[in-house]
């Protein structure tokens, strides 16, 4: 995992670094919520069912974004998961291989784009509320584990004045909020 502020300036593609030399770090993403695990070697799997357990994540499925196993519905896919969104529980994943980027909104600061290189053996937990995105980097593959408290369910809620109201949304702020104060 690498994390830095994303450089809005550049005007290349969704799937290019759009790197910045401003590196942020496990804490700086702890502090808005964002969980960050890397699980690699023979007890990887050992290690995840654990944080499972503890975290009380009771189902996993898989999913793999690439053209090869999208097809023709690859390029509107990246449009979509790129989309500003919401969710109203955590975006928990495992990497299993591939790359690819989650960029999330830094609300404790001025609300710039915080750009998450993730790769194999990253654990990823975004916290319900939090605006985010994804992409596939110019590797056009990732493979990745979702896994969920409850039934599987992948809703997202674009950015909106309704999502900006919305009680995950509120309640995650003022947990950030509460979390620099402390
Ligand atoms: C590598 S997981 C694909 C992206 C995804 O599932 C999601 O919900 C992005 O916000
Ligand atoms: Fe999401």
């Amino acid at each position: 995992m690498k994390a830095y502020y994303y450089d809005e300036s550049d005007p290349s593609s969704q799937q290019a670094p759009h790197l910045t030399d401003t590196v942020v770090t496990e804490e700086d993403l702890s502090a808005i919520g964002v969980f960050y695990r890397q699980l690699l070697g023979p007890h990887a799997i050992t290690e995840l069912n654990n944080i499972a357990r503890e975290r009380e994540y009771k189902n996993r499925d898989q999913i793999e974004v690439s053209p090869n196993s999208m097809k023709d519905a690859y390029e509107s896919k990246l449009k979509i998961f790129f989309e500003e969104h919401l969710h109203e529980d955590e975006e928990i994943r495992f990497v299993e291989d591939g790359t690819g980027y989650f960029d999330v909104r830094e609300d404790n600061k001025d609300g710039k784009w915080i750009r998450i290189k993730v790769e194999k053996g990253d654990l990823l937990v975004l916290p319900a509320g939090i605006y985010h995105r994804f992409t596939t980097d110019e590797g056009d593959y990732i493979k990745a584990m979702r896994l969920f408290k409850e039934e599987p369910k992948w809703v997202a809620l674009n950015k909106s004045q309704e999502t900006d109201a919305n009680k995950y949304r509120r309640e995650y702020l003022q947990s950030v909020k509460q979390q620099v104060a402390a």
